[in-house]
């Protein structure tokens, strides 16, 4: 997907209105500001930061449109992907997780600038948020899905829709959690790269086997 199919794309699925296209611009512009003093994103990526970044994020907005009222909860979420994205172009409240004090600082600093007033920042390890019932959780480059699911389960309930980029190895990520998660799970091929795939799932729940 080259960046002005990226636009396109955006304009197809969200009929983005003036102000949110100003906010995505905005958006890009301070995070490629902030490479300058943390690595946010790989630096090959920055010529292809609309198709790459931003909807790859923005993806994750349709898969999760059968969710329920309530927070969309995003773990690990970095430099705001995909939370400040689907802030932008959803009314939506957004949490986002992040542990690094200089992401959260930034977090903080893009809802500032941009008045995302439904987004918030958790600053803090994903294992310490207080239990929640997510109507979606997300989480992008953030840990494999055993330890991914482990540790937000407590963010969960049986309605929650999880919606997990996964790269090439969500057939791989899934038999290593099938020991010991059950849910309805399916994968969904990426948007930005035929290569990549999103794990979508509901009802996740543990099960303890005996040995
Ligand atoms: C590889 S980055 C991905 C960031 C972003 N989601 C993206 O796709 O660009 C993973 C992020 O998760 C954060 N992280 C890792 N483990 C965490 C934890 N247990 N709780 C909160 N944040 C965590 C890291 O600080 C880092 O910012």
């Amino acid at each position: 997907m080259t960046e002005d199919e990226a636009r396109q794309w955006l304009e197809q699925q969200f009929d983005v209105p003036r102000e949110t296209w100003n906010r995505l611009e905005r958006y890009v512009a301070i995070l490629l500001a902030e490479m300058d003093r943390q690595n946010l994103i790989a630096e090959s990526t920055r010529p292809h930061v609309w198709a790459r970044h931003i909807v790859d994020s923005a993806q994750l907005i349709p898969l999760a449109a059968n969710g329920g009222e309530g927070q969309w909860i995003d773990l690990g979420s970095g430099a705001g992907l995909p939370g400040i994205v689907v802030a932008i172009l959803t009314d939506r409240p957004v949490q986002m997780v992040e542990s690094r004090r200089k992401r959260i600082d930034f977090l903080n600093a893009v809802i500032a600038e941009l008045h995302l007033s439904g987004a918030s920042v958790f600053g803090g390890r994903v294992e310490i948020v207080p239990p929640a019932r997510a109507a979606i959780i997300s989480a992008r480059a953030y840990a494999p899905l055993p330890k991914l699911l482990e540790s937000a389960v407590h963010l969960s309930d049986e309605k929650t829709i999880w919606v997990l980029p996964k790269g090439r190895n969500a057939q791989n990520e899934l038999e290593a959690a099938s020991r010991s998660w059950q849910g309805a799970f399916h994968v969904e091929r990426s948007a930005t790269d035929a290569d990549s795939a999103i794990i979508v799932a509901q009802a996740v729940r543990s099960v303890r086997r005996k040995a």
